[in-house]
């Protein structure tokens, strides 16, 4: 079996071997991103929740991505939740946002300005603003045992504006969060069951689950796009192709389409935003638990659009301290366990620091010079 290492630069060598083959944007519908209907999920009924949890399998093993609606989050905290996005760009003056600078923390946490992270060479033209778990974000308040990525127990890593330039926006966010943490735990335990787990298989390593967060803005194509020598439009890549790394994101974005995902014929297709809905897909961690069973699909942003458009990622993990192994219902005879045993935390950084030593994008991407 590969050492953590090798798994890292195999992931990225598969990567650039898919972008090789990639034709050219493909916006027919030959691939049909699944929408699911979340309701009867928080039925008391368990074929209810199961019916759910079969839908989650069927995307989950294809696609790779999802939309969920009926998720019980409150528009209103949605739209809030952008304007807060919207308002951490747009209010906060250049000095202050150096104050938060990325720069300053070891674990990619403050503001990402555009041009600190690069594609083949060139800047990604969205910039961004991360943020990871606090106890104090946490509706379950947590279990008092989170670690940090880097194994430490420190609990100032996340840098925020003060509440005097920004005012409102902590408790904003941590509203947004708590929300988001309490879905992401829900989801879980659909995941659970569409693995033919136990409901409650993942609980006892979600107790302080790593969770990081991102705010992102993209501007428009009008403000971004050039002209090239042949007369054609430079489409300028807001974020790189990327695999997330953990176990699912669950993604908010604003109604400016933008992102795009290699469907298995390499050719782009655009996941058109859905009203008062998140889109959910696999990350690489989950599909390693899964001995790939469930898929971990590539994707960007190119904002094609004369309107900004920003999202919040959530990038939910488990406890960073767990062990796990290859989960016993995706191994059989035909398809042995592939992956050995590892540390969520582990898995993570090692992705995170490969992302930065080639220099390419992702979270966590390395600076330009
Ligand atoms: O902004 C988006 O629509 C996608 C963001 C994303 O893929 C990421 O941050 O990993
Ligand atoms: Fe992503």
């Amino acid at each position: 079996m590969a050492s953590t290492s090798e798994e890292a630069r195999a992931a990225t060598a598969y990567m650039r071997e898919r972008l090789s083959k990639q034709g050219k944007p493909s916006f027919l519908p030959p691939y049909k991103i699944p929408i699911i209907d979340l309701s009867p999920s928080f039925s008391q009924s368990l074929s209810s929740r199961k019916a759910v949890a079969a839908q989650i399998h069927s995307a989950c093993t294809t696609t790779g991505f999802f939309y969920i609606t009926h998720h019980s989050i409150p528009q209103s905290t949605l739209f809030n939740t952008l304007s807060l996005a919207s308002r951490f760009f747009d209010i906060l003056s250049p000095a202050q946002k150096d104050a938060i600078h990325m720069k300053n923390s070891s674990l990619h946490r403050g503001y990402e300005p555009a041009s600190y992270t690069t594609i083949a060479g060139d800047a990604e033209t969205k910039e961004g603003f991360n943020w990871g778990y606090e106890a104090s974000l946490d509706p379950s308040g947590g279990d008092g045992r989170y670690i940090e990525l880097d194994g430490s127990t420190r609990t100032d890593a996340n840098l925020w504006p003060s509440e005097e330039d920004l005012p409102g926006f902590k408790d904003g966010i941590k509203e947004y969060y708590g929300a988001v943490l309490q879905l992401a735990r829900h989801l879980f335990r659909l995941f659970a069951l569409s693995l033919d787990l136990d409901e409650s298989y993942f609980d006892e390593v979600m107790t302080h689950p790593g969770g990081i967060a991102r705010l992102l803005k993209y501007p428009s194509a009008a403000a971004k796009n050039g002209v090239n020598d042949a007369g054609g439009e430079v489409e300028e890549v807001g974020l790189g192709a990327h695999t997330d790394y953990e176990c699912f994101t669950l993604l908010l974005s604003s109604s400016t389409p933008g992102l795009e995902i290699l469907s298995p014929s390499n050719t782009w297709i655009r996941a058109e935003p859905v009203p008062d809905s998140f889109i959910v897909n696999v990350a690489d961690f989950l599909m390693r638990w899964t001995n790939g069973v469930y898929k971990s699909t590539i994707h960007r942003v190119v904002n094609r659009s004369q309107e900004e458009r920003y999202s919040v990622p959530f990038f939910f993990s488990i406890n960073y301290d767990a062990m796990v192994e290859t989960l016993p219902t995706c191994v059989s005879d035909n398809n042995p366990a592939k992956f050995a045993p590892i540390k969520a935390g582990e898995y993570i950084l090692e992705r995170l620091n490969d992302a930065t030593a080639d220099g390419e994008n992702g979270y966590g991407s390395a600076p330009k010079s």
